[in-house]
């Protein structure tokens, strides 16, 4: 944690959508004028898609899997290292993991490659990371450590897979079939990597269908907005205006002391209601913390 060059992150598995809620944190950025670097979790992946293929095989033949959410597959040393510069000196670098022709063809390369690494603008106010592993803590890295605001996007298992096969199949070109292998391939690494994190987030957005998912593998269409709740859940936080919330979020209630459930369609307002307040102090630490730097340096 860094005060004069906080990180904020939202982390999540692969479709439970992280990359959704950008809209909601570059609105709360834009209204408050901060200049973010915004870091996407997949660029720390350590293959690209031909090389996970033959690590895919690689390791079927031995006997053991791979998949994205492990650490074989991706790279904690250097998003440690990415969190501890930032923090430290507000410097790092970062690089974009293509996924579909759409995000490859401006850089007139192929889907499932990488951007070359580039420098993180140098005057960014807070680092922005969005994606796997923003609270993975393993033997050997602790990103969870370097992260001011953590926040979770957990839709319930059956949603989640949804939303990844349908954007996996619509969007990146993958088979329905490879799909479901590899939500089946990653399974031990997901409780290992991907699920011990939300006991670390400061607050965790799981969203739940009020339609039928019971089966997963057979679903046509996302659940939408409206045909879900957003659970929301506040860890170890001191002073949550519970009843502020329920004056403002039209149908929302608390299921537990420290939960409060919103109607689906109300998940952009609540994310901006809750979180705003909780940026701005962020912002005001490290203002406090740049002004005593300064002063210090001044009289030193
Ligand atoms: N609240 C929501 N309501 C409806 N659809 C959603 C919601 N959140 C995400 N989705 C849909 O789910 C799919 C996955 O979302 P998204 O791409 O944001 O996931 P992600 O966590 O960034 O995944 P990855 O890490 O694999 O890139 C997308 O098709 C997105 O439109
Ligand atoms: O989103 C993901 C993880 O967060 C993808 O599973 C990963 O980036 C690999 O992508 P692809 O299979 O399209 O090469």
């Amino acid at each position: 944690m860094s005060e004069r060059n906080p990180i904020i992150a939202v982390t999540g598995s692969s479709g439970a959508g992280t990359s959704t809620t950008l809209d909601a944190f570059e609105h709360i950025f834009r209204s408050l004028g901060i200049n973010a670097a915004m870091v996407e979790g997949d660029s720390f992946h350590r293959f690209t898609r031909p090389e996970m293929d033959l690590e895919k095989r690689k390791a079927k033949a031995e006997g053991s899997k791979v998949s994205y959410f492990g650490d074989v597959a991706n790279d904690f040393d250097a998003l440690e290292s990415l969190f501890t510069d930032f923090g430290e000196k507000g410097v790092g670098t970062m690089r974009r993991y293509l996924h579909t022709f759409d995000e490859a063809v401006p850089y007139n390369q192929m889907p499932g490659t990488f951007t070359p690494w580039e420098p993180l603008g140098s005057d960014s106010d807070l680092l922005f990371y969005e994606g796997l592993h923003g609270g993975v803590v393993t033997e050997k890295n602790d990103v969870a450590r370097h992260v001011d605001l953590l926040i979770g996007m957990v839709p319930i298992v059956n949603l989640e897979w949804i939303q990844k096969i349908i954007r996996d199949t619509n969007s990146r070109g993958h088979s329905r079939e490879a799909v479901t292998e590899s939500i089946v391939r990653s399974m031990d690494d997901y409780f290992s990597f991907i699920t011990p994190q939300f006991s670390r987030t400061h607050i965790n957005f799981q969203r739940v269908p009020t339609v039928d998912t019971s089966n997963p593998f057979s679903a046509k269409a996302i659940p939408t907005q409206d045909e879900s709740f957003v659970v929301i859940r506040f860890r170890e936080m001191k002073n949550v205006d519970f009843p502020f919330y329920l004056r403002m979020i039209d149908g929302s209630f608390m299921s537990r002391v420290n939960t409060l459930v919103v109607p689906g369609g109300k998940m952009g307002f609540a994310m901006e209601l809750i979180l705003k307040p909780l940026i701005v102090d962020i912002m005001e630490k490290k203002k406090a913390a740049s002004q005593q730097m300064d002063w210090m340096q001044t009289y030193d």
